[in-house]
């Protein structure tokens, strides 16, 4: 996904909103976009999901795109299972996978009892729910998230947050916009403030170095690491050219979907389960064979 001196203003008179963007995002890439309100997150979500067209330069994205706007629109002809089929469709799933995932995240969202109320008559938070659901459901290569997050309750904000590192670990790139400096902290590849019509890389938020108190997973990867990595690991230089990367276990497979994505790969020598503090190579479980670890992931190439 790439954009190249992108510039957009509402109106040939208009002041300028964007200019000048550049911004190229790789497979297993979360994005933070951030910045005052009126600043332009929006409409650069809105040009990645090709909603807006630029009025200089280019957007680039190669495959499916999912979107989910700021602002639900309020009146539409659906119930919620009606609607997340039809949106299915046309993220070009079959009649029956459709449905098949429209159930499946009605269920995951708790809401299955209100598939069949119209749109309108949901409530705020439950209406978000099915705006974040008609994204996931498309599993798409480009997600966008626009505050996606705002009036949904806590679990279902986990779930969001779970359904992120998924899309990810499978090598989907994913933009969020919120005004949450703390959401996903530690598991964003890369963060952009919009301010004056151009983005500026910011350091996103570390979630605290390191996996802390919980299950942990040492992979050791030999080759030029990306300097930012899903989950935030510690890196312990093993001497030999290799780096032993230390992450909390529910960030292992964003992690090595990125490492075994990168430009060039990086080569995974080892991954074992840490159960002590961090310490010399050899030391916690067993190495899991990275061929195995290849079939945990599925897709990898
Ligand atoms: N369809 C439109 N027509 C005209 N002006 C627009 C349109 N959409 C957005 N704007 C203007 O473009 C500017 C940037 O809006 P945008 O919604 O992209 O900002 P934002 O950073 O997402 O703001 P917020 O944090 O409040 O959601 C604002 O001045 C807004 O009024």
């Amino acid at each position: 996904m790439r954009l190249g001196g992108v510039g957009k203003r509402y109106g040939r008179h208009a002041p300028w909103i964007l200019r000048e963007v550049d911004l190229t995002v790789e497979p297993a890439d979360l994005v933070r976009i951030e910045g005052p309100n009126g600043s332009g997150k929006s409409t650069l979500l809105r040009l990645v999901a090709g909603i807006e067209r630029p009025d200089t330069g280019r957007v680039e994205v190669a495959g499916r795109t999912a979107y989910v706007p700021e602002r639900f629109p309020p009146a539409l002809p659906f119930d919620a299972r009606g609607y997340l089929h039809h949106l299915g469709r046309i993220h070009g799933l079959t009649a029956g996978e459709a449905r098949r995932r429209a159930g499946y995240w009605l269920d995951r969202f708790g809401i299955a009892d209100r598939a069949g109320t119209p749109i309108g008559r949901l409530s705020k938070g439950t209406c978000q729910k099915v705006a974040v659901a008609q994204a996931l459901l498309a599993e798409a290569d480009v997600l966008l998230l626009d505050e996606a997050w705002t009036g949904l309750d806590r679990a279902a904000r986990t779930l969001l947050d779970e359904a992120v590192v998924e899309r990810t670990a499978a090598g989907g790139r994913v933009l969020f916009v919120d005004h949450d400096p703390h959401r996903l902290a530690g598991l964003t590849t890369a963060g952009y403030a919009v301010a004056d019509g151009r983005l500026h890389a910011v350091e996103p938020p570390e979630a605290g170095a390191g996996p802390g108190p919980e299950p942990a997973v040492a992979v050791e990867a030999v080759g030029p690491l990306p300097p930012r990595l899903p989950g935030a690991p510690v890196r312990i230089p093993l001497g030999d050219g290799a780096t032993r990367l230390e992450v909390a276990a529910r960030h292992s497979d964003a992690l090595l979907r990125r490492l075994l994505t990168s430009t060039p790969p990086v080569h995974i020598r080892a991954v074992r389960a840490v159960d002590e503090p961090p310490g010399p190579a050899g030391t916690g479980e067993p190495p899991v064979p990275v061929a195995a670890v290849d079939g945990g992931l599925g897709e990898v190439r």
